[in-house]
């Protein structure tokens, strides 16, 4: 009754702030569950913890998740552990209490009965750090150790644009391809440069952040039927770890749909459009309210007269190429970031050339037939034959006949499979399938003119640099039927 408030007030604050002053740490408390959501920063300390290379503590709590094929430690209840990050020092501790017996009232709805938190003791000049980038640091690593511990997904969207109870139009199932860039048979050094681009591509947040570019990335794939275009896809999968989104694009009924479907995938992730030679009529392009001679199968124009929108709502269209293109390409495809595009198809000749210009689909990857180098691969992962193994008379056949033979992996795969508890009766076998291929080709006479994949290679960059050419301002003049620029420049 002495002291006014006003002054009680200052008393104790002069002194909170005393002692402050003298106590040199500071404290975040990180709880499970705050208010009636569960704290996302918690799960991720928690895994970020469980994978802390200086767990020390006499306890861990050993957890498994489902379908995870990792088991994780973490901190056992009220155990401590110290962390390192840029020279600063951190202390976390997890501290487990009973709740509180609670009322009938709130029981039916569930709460765990254990409050779990974690507290982190930095030094208190370090709070900017931990508040800057520790706790980013944490988000980031927790994340990706959840993806390394965690089998992917292979999504579909089979069911045909309905939804499922949660309104997601994917359909999951776990992704357990095998095909790696191990087992697959093609060419090492355009092998090595994929591995390169795709390593480039996954580790360039801050790249694509500085150039003010959207962080994707698309890959055509094209060659013969079992030259190996699904394993690639597989093998880029399980190389970075990313989910596979596989879209039926004959499933899309409108180009909405096409948008709602990429809404819903998620950040690494690879969209796979098989066969789009086949899925998609690619003569059906939509023009911004220009009629043009050679369109006369399209739509009418939508009333939108921006071509990228593709915001084609009025019924039931057949989706276009341009509503394509604005899922790869247009502001749609950024709803989300590092997401790989990768298209297939038997038939380059066959695509649009506005599909195929730069910037559109990266990179241009042919699937050939089965090489020397490849053929190698093969031996040795289907039979554990090495080079060396090979009798030198022998690996001169297959050189001489693997390029005329003209054989997909997919059929060498099927040969040494058949003799595959045989090494020697597999391999001459397999010569003896080359040589009557071979013969077969010289006899149709298409083994004349023959050109080796790192020619093609090379043509396919000067192509696509000729492509890059007619780009004014956004790139709308690719997407011109009538401009003759492009006619020559085909595949
Ligand atoms: N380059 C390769 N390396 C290893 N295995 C291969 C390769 N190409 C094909 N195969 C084998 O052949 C089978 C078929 O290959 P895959 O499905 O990848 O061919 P594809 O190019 O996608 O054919 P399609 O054009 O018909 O879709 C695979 O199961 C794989 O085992
Ligand atoms: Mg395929």
């Amino acid at each position: 009754a002495i002291f006014p408030p006003e002054l009680r007030f200052a008393i104790v604050k002069a002194f909170s702030s005393f002692s402050n002053y003298f106590s040199t740490n500071c404290y975040f408390d990180i709880t499970e569950i705050d208010g009636v959501n569960t704290n996302e920063l918690y799960n991720a300390v928690q895994l970020y913890l469980s994978n802390s290379a200086s767990i020390s503590g006499g306890r861990l709590s050993i957890t498994r998740a489902l379908n995870s094929s990792a088991t994780t430690f973490g901190l056992a209840k009220n155990d401590t552990l110290v962390d390192n990050f840029n020279g600063m020092t951190i202390h976390w501790e997890h501290i487990v209490t009973q709740r509180q017996s609670q009322t009938f009232s709130l029981s039916w709805r569930a709460v765990p009965d254990e409050k779990r938190g974690f507290v982190l003791r930095v030094k208190k000049n370090h709070k900017p750090l931990v508040l800057n980038s520790y706790l980013d640091h944490i988000m980031d690593r927790s994340t990706q150790i959840r993806r390394r511990n965690q089998d992917r997904f292979l999504y579909t969207n089979s069911r045909g644009g309905s939804l499922d109870s949660r309104g997601n139009p994917w359909e999951a199932v776990a992704f357990k391809h095998p095909s790696t860039f191990e087992t697959l048979a093609m060419d090492p050094a355009k092998k090595s440069m994929i591995l390169d681009d795709l390593r480039e591509f996954a580790d360039g947040k801050l790249f694509y952040q500085k150039t003010g570019r959207a962080w994707k990335r698309g890959y055509l794939l094209y060659g013969p039927p079992g030259t190996g275009k699904s394993s690639m896809i597989a093998a880029m999968a399980n190389y970075l770890g990313y989910d596979v989104y596989d879209l039926e694009l004959s499933e899309v009924n409108r180009n909405s749909e096409l948008r709602k479907l990429l809404m819903k995938t998620t950040e690494k992730s690879i969209i796979v459009i098989e066969d789009i030679d086949c899925s998609i009529n690619l003569t059906n392009r939509k023009k911004g309210g220009r009629a043009c001679g050679n369109c006369d199968l399209s739509p009418p124009p939508s009333r939108h007269s921006d071509t990228r929108g593709g915001l084609n709502e009025e019924g039931g269209n057949p989706i276009t190429l341009s509503g394509l293109l604005n899922f790869t390409d247009g502001l749609w495809s950024c709803c989300g970031s590092e997401r790989i595009f990768i298209f297939t198809t038997n038939h380059i000749d066959k695509l649009d050339p506005a599909l195929l210009r730069s910037g559109r689909m990266d990179m241009h990857i042919f699937m050939s037939y089965c090489s020397l180098p490849a053929l190698m691969i093969l031996l040795k992962n289907y039979l554990g034959l090495k080079e060396e193994e090979i009798e030198e008379t022998m690996m001169r056949e297959f050189e001489d006949l693997i390029e005329k033979a003209k054989m997909t992996p997919a059929d060498v795969g099927e040969v040494l499979i058949r003799n595959r508890r045989d090494k020697g009766k597999a391999v001459t076998e397999l010569l003896k399938e080359l040589q009557t291929r071979a013969e077969k080709a010289r006899e149709k006479g298409i083994s004349t003119g023959e050109k080796n994949p790192t020619e093609i290679m090379v043509e396919e960059e000067q192509e696509k640099r000729a492509l890059e050419i007619p780009k004014v301002g956004n790139g709308e003049t690719v997407e011109n039927c009538d401009d003759g620029e492009d006619e020559g420049k085909k595949f």
